[in-house]
């Protein structure tokens, strides 16, 4: 079974399609990222998952509920961390968490949630002296007390500072080990790379991608980058052929091929046969926010059919 399955999912505001025509399910267990510019539609997808918006059209169905009519029961099994949830400011995390404890038939301990999300030194301030990141903390840690089996992410570590980022990474693979399935958003690809399973690349409402992140951008991955510099007396129409065009970028030189040990080889062989020293000579593949970059601007310009990799 699949924990959701989203098939042809609209959903309109007026004349805007803020979500036109999604379609991709997330295997139970899976840590499955939505990932998109400002607007895409990652968090009204995410609403409707949770069942806090209603869909225009399609089929949605998350751990065998469609979660407009689920209700309680549906609730009770899932776990939501909103991007501003509000919570009452003269509380401590202690004192949520365990208001929050009670609304739920399956629970975990305070002292769990509270050392998993690494609040410990801040469980008993009050929640309006609490920063910002540790405020998302928070929330994580009131998505968790129930101990959902599904947990919505909306962008969990926006504001975190690098060695939270971090933490929150573990604190998602820890979920993964206990078998939980997480659908996050985020805007960082790094997190998405480190994270998921599948990757999911929403633009303007449809899916413009959707695979895992080393399938994502396919081709494109596999190409590495060459760069150098080339000491003043020596021109690139001197350098021999490479196999691929060289391109001027500032100082600097480069190409991209699918074949980089070739490449190099000639370059190497004829630098050293020339004694030409080849300042800041690196070879790097494209990170998935190249890819990424690419895509969105692909799609931006009007590509439609979606990038369809690995499983559905
Ligand atoms: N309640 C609403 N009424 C009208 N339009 C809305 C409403 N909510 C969202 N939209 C529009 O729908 C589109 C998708 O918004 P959404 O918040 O889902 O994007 P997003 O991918 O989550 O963006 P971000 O990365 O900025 O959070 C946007 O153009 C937004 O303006």
């Amino acid at each position: 079974m699949h924990a959701i399955e989203v098939e042809d999912l609209h959903k309109h505001y007026g004349s805007e399609r803020a979500v036109d025509g999604l379609s991709f399910s997330v295997a139970l267990g899976e840590v499955f990222a939505l990932v998109g510019p400002n607007g895409a539609g990652k968090t009204t997808t995410v609403e409707i998952l949770e069942g806090h918006r209603r869909r225009s059209s399609g089929r949605v169905e998350v751990l065998g509920f469609d979660p407009a009519v689920g209700g309680r029961d549906y609730r009770e099994r899932i776990g939501i961390v909103l991007q501003e949830a509000g919570v009452e400011e003269e509380f401590s995390p202690r004192e949520l968490l365990r208001l929050y404890r009670g609304m739920y038939p399956r629970q975990l301990s305070v002292d769990e949630v509270i050392e998993l999300v690494g609040l410990t030194d801040k469980a008993d301030a009050k929640a309006k002296t609490l920063s910002g990141g540790q405020r998302r903390r928070l929330d994580l840690a009131l998505g968790l007390i129930g101990d959902p089996e599904l947990l919505f992410l909306d962008e969990p570590t926006t504001g975190f500072d690098p060695s939270a980022r971090r933490k929150a990474w573990e604190l998602v693979e820890n979920l993964r080990g206990l078998g939980k399935t997480v659908l996050l958003t985020t805007h960082y690809m790094d997190e998405a790379e480190h994270l998921a399973d599948r990757v999911g690349v929403v633009v303007a409402g449809r899916l413009a991608a959707l695979g895992t992140p080393s399938e994502i951008g396919g081709e494109a991955r596999s190409s590495s980058t060459i760069t150098f510099r080339l000491p003043s007396g020596v021109t690139a129409s001197e350098v021999p052929d490479l196999g691929a065009t060289l391109r001027a970028e500032g100082e600097d030189w480069q190409l991209r091929t699918m074949d980089p040990v070739g490449a190099l080889a000639q370059l190497i062989g004829w630098a050293k046969s020339r004694t030409v020293h080849l300042a800041g000579l690196t070879v790097e593949r494209p990170s998935l926010e190249d890819v990424y970059l690419e895509l969105i601007e692909r799609a931006g310009a009007g590509a439609s059919q979606p990038e369809r990799v690995g499983a559905p």
